[in-house]
């Protein structure tokens, strides 16, 4: 495995309307972590994702699609509790109310004994999310950081599971160990802001910044990529597909600038289609971005 990633996955139920009305469902699965190994699986990466799952249904739709995307599940736990739920229902474009039924699932269960990451391993993607389940994830997230291969890290904060003071605690040593760091302005200031990171020997701390595309500072200095202008259908999930885009240049040797590119195309494609992991392009589709709007490809 090249790279390995650690994190809940939930089933995703997402509303074609209003939960309130009483509105039909999509069924699919969503969590950061499987996001992210789903946009490397679709360029290429071999990956692992890690995690605990209950030994019910959604658990096994969990399994099928991960394996279906071509991710590696063989170290998967199960256990006793129930598998994650998320509703998400999409207000507007880019606001989408969440609903999370995950207190006490099996991913909260996780424990540093569940933490396999396997041979040549190249990268371990981290995020903010798995601290904030509990003391068992938080440990096997330390264990994981601990085993000395290279962290990404995205701080995805999330304020329905803890408050930001917290996860600042929790979450600013594990940012100062990492070799990449990515969030917004707001989640970078939260583990103490770029300058404070690359002091610490962060090697690039990477800013999404939306429809304006991305930034990423090293101690060389700062570099900028624009994003793509396309239309939004669902923007949840785009900063996982950036991502995804980022790393996957690294990991084939690119330099920042094309890293940032990548991970702008990854993010485009994710803002244009429904769904947290769906649209994410494959190698091939990359170049879909530079095809002349209006042009069936036939
Ligand atoms: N409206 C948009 N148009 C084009 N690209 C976008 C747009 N919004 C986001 N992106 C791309 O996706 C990346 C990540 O978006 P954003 O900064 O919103 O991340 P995020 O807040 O972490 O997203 P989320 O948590 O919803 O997955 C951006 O850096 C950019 O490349
Ligand atoms: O919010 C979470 O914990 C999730 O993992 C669900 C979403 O799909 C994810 O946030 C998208 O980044």
């Amino acid at each position: 495995m090249t790279v390995v990633t650690l994190g809940e996955t939930m089933v995703a139920l997402r509303g074609k309307g209003l939960l309130r009305l009483g509105t039909e469902f999509r069924t699919s699965i969503a969590g950061a972590e499987s996001n992210v190994a789903i946009g490397l699986a679709r360029l290429g990466h071999q990956v692992r994702w890690l995690s605990r799952l209950g030994t019910d249904e959604s658990g096994e739709l969990v399994l099928r699609t991960l394996r279906a995307e071509g991710v590696d599940v063989s170290a998967v736990v199960r256990g006793p509790e129930p598998t994650g739920l998320v509703l998400f229902e999409q207000r507007l474009p880019e606001v989408t109310r969440v609903e999370y039924h995950r207190a006490g699932s099996a991913a909260a269960g996780l424990r540093p004994e569940h933490v396999t990451l396997g041979e040549g391993v190249r990268l371990l993607h981290l995020t903010g999310i798995t601290p904030a389940l509990g003391p068992g994830p938080r440990a096997a997230v330390e264990a994981a950081a601990g085993t000395g291969v290279e962290v990404s890290l995205d701080v995805n904060l999330r304020t329905r599971l803890w408050s930001s003071a917290e996860a600042a605690a929790v979450l600013t040593p594990l940012a100062r160990r990492a070799g990449i760091v990515i969030g917004s302005p707001e989640e970078i200031e939260l583990v103490g802001g770029v300058e404070s990171l690359l002091e610490a020997g962060v090697g690039e701390v990477v800013t999404k910044l939306g429809a304006d595309g991305a930034a990423v500072s090293t101690a060389d200095g700062e570099w900028t990529a624009p994003g793509h202008r396309v239309p939004v259908l669902d923007s949840i999930g785009a900063g996982d597909a950036f991502t995804a885009g980022y790393l996957s240049a690294r990991l084939d040797g690119l330099g920042l600038e094309e890293r940032l590119a990548r991970g702008n195309a990854c993010g485009a494609f994710a803002v244009a289609s429904a769904g947290d992991w769906e649209g994410a392009p494959t190698r091939a589709e990359l170049e879909l971005l530079a095809v002349e709007e209006g042009t069936a490809l036939r």
